[in-house]
């Protein structure tokens, strides 16, 4: 296509939304009129189906619950009066803790004020308020957030060490809709014990945000933690940033949560549009189905020319490979579908793998993520007549430019400001695209049967432990792998057995391996 062809493509297929100042363009993806209307009776239902999730349908037949992470922005929609009162009041509640929190009406016992959060939480208790405090905290904010967001021992400790001298103004949010998923389970109980060894009682510091019942709620009612925020079984995971889970610490680090929400509705308004051409996030979910036959047969590389948003494409990952990840379909069908998400930033990511990406396997489409003001402020020249934001704008068009040049797509999203309604914006327009993409592929978006499967892996090997140890406090004499596999019931599990035993010796646990660490076959193992 020439040049006066394809800037008629930009503009016939340019999306522009006033009230956001917020650009869509997806002429860089080849699809032709013929495919947009072979798309059309797909969309037709993934429309209907939307506005019946929205009503209360149940969107997630595995899990037999409701899909209302929309009703946060807009408790209007919710189904019925005790939701709607439900998600005006805990907004009220987070809103006026925080303010406490941040004016000192709600201290720590030893100190004036909070000054830091510990945020425990992992996947959708994570991604979304990382995403958020790298996005949109300010230079300087009241309390500064830290997150454990792994059962990595070490990385706790990073936490905990930089936090030694101010544990006593450290206030540590407990972040689990399940209340019961290990890794923040861990994380809680050793940053408790920090607590203990400063001779802190914990519950004076601790606030939990968790699904009503859960173990982690009832620990925390027991225990009389400062608070508890709610999370609701009808929102999932990686849709929970404008809930509880993102509201709480966006509000301690004065984000403006109003703001955010009211971004994320507007966006909710206009991907509430069933006509393709009008609804930004169908036209996503045209792009990826166009990328990759339906099939998920292209990547998505997404890259924020920000600093400030590099933690979207993290999260991206999340809500759309948990979501769209899926052996069957709705009717049982195994289809495998999904689509691979990464990327960084712009222009670093041109100094790292954009090579691949412009000369190598094609196998992905990228999406730029454009913010239209450079800073706040005005910007010193680093040539004459040019800043460094001109470079930064110059290395975007170049590189889709060099994409499109040698047949690789391209969607580019522009914002005029990275702000908290624009950041609301970008959440809700990809979770809606997700939405709709489930819908065309004809899976369900909601759910996540395959996690299960790697944690109940996990658990199997944490019993096969207890084994082994018991086993080798029985025996008291050095045992071959064999050995102790069959004294513990397990000749299957060689393998796994000499991982545990290994892990055991390389951590001072009273594990001793004797033979040549190469040849795992001759190692004798017993205690010290
Ligand atoms: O908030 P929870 O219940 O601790 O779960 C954390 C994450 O674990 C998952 O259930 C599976 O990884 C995610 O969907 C979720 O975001």
């Amino acid at each position: 296509m020439d040049a006066t062809a394809l800037w008629q493509r930009y503009q016939d297929w340019l999306y522009y939304h006033e009230g956001l100042g917020f650009y869509l363009d997806i002429s860089r993806m080849r699809f032709d009129d013929a495919f947009v209307e072979s798309l059309q009776p797909k969309f037709d239902k993934a429309f209907t189906d939307m506005a019946e999730l929205e009503k209360g349908a149940i969107a997630n037949p595995d899990e037999n619950r409701m899909v209302g992470h929309y009703w946060l922005r807009n408790h209007t929609l919710a189904p019925t009066p005790e939701l709607q009162d439900e998600i005006v009041n805990t907004l009220e509640q987070i809103e006026v803790f925080a303010e406490k929190v941040k004016t000192g009406g709600i201290h720590p016992p030893r100190a004036q004020r909070f000054t830091d959060i510990i945020s425990i939480g992992i996947g959708g208790s994570a991604l979304g308020p990382e995403f958020v405090a790298e996005a949109l905290a300010p230079d300087f904010p009241p309390l500064k957030i830290h997150f454990i967001d792994n059962s990595d021992p070490a990385g706790i400790d990073r936490i905990l060490t930089h936090l030694r001298n101010s544990l006593a103004s450290t206030l540590v949010l407990v972040i689990s809709k399940s209340g019961g998923t290990p890794e923040p389970r861990n994380g809680m109980i050793e940053v408790k014990k920090a607590y203990a060894g400063q001779n802190l009682d914990f519950a004076n510091y601790a606030v939990a945000i968790t699904s009503a019942d859960s173990n982690l709620d009832k620990l925390a009612k027991s225990e009389g933690w400062m608070a508890t925020f709610p999370m609701y079984d009808w929102v999932g995971g990686r849709t929970s940033e404008l809930s509880a889970v993102g509201l709480v610490p966006a509000a301690l680090q004065d984000i403006d949560v109003q703001k955010m929400l009211e971004g994320a509705k507007e966006m909710d308004d206009a991907t509430r549009i069933n006509d393709i051409k009008k609804n930004p996030a169908a036209l996503l979910a045209l792009s990826w189905y166009y990328a990759g036959n339906g099939r998920g047969e292209k990547d998505m590389v997404v890259l924020p020319y920000k600093d400030s948003l590099c933690l979207f494409s993290r999260y991206l990952q999340q809500l759309v490979m948990e979501s769209l990840g899926k052996e069957k379909d709705l009717d049982g069908k195994t289809v495998y579908q999904g689509i691979a998400v990464y990327g960084n930033k712009g222009s670093t990511d041109q100094h790292a793998y954009v090579q691949q990406l412009r000369e190598g396997v094609a196998n992905f489409f990228a999406t730029f993520i454009e913010v239209l003001e450079d800073r706040n402020g005005v910007s010193p020249e680093i040539d004459p007549g040019v800043t460094s934001g001109d470079y930064l704008s110059g290395f975007l068009q170049g590189t889709r430019q060099a994409l499109y040049d040698n047949h690789r797509d391209s969607i580019t999203v522009t914002i005029p400001q990275v702000n908290p309604r624009t950041v609301g914006a970008l959440i809700a327009l990809y979770e809606r695209a997700v939405g709709f993409y489930g819908n065309l592929v004809n899976i369900n978006a909601y759910h996540q049967p395959g996690v299960e499967a790697g944690k109940k892996a996990a658990a199997t090997i944490l019993d096969l432990q207890k084994q082994v140890v018991e086993v080798l406090q029985t025996e008291k004499t050095p045992l071959s792998l064999q050995e102790i596999a069959e004294k513990a019931n397990a000749s299957d599990q060689i393998e796994p057995i000499y991982k545990i035993v290994r892990h055991l010796a390389a951590n001072q646990r009273g594990v001793v391996l004797d033979g040549h660490p190469g040849e795992p076959g001759s190692l004798k193992v017993s205690l010290s």
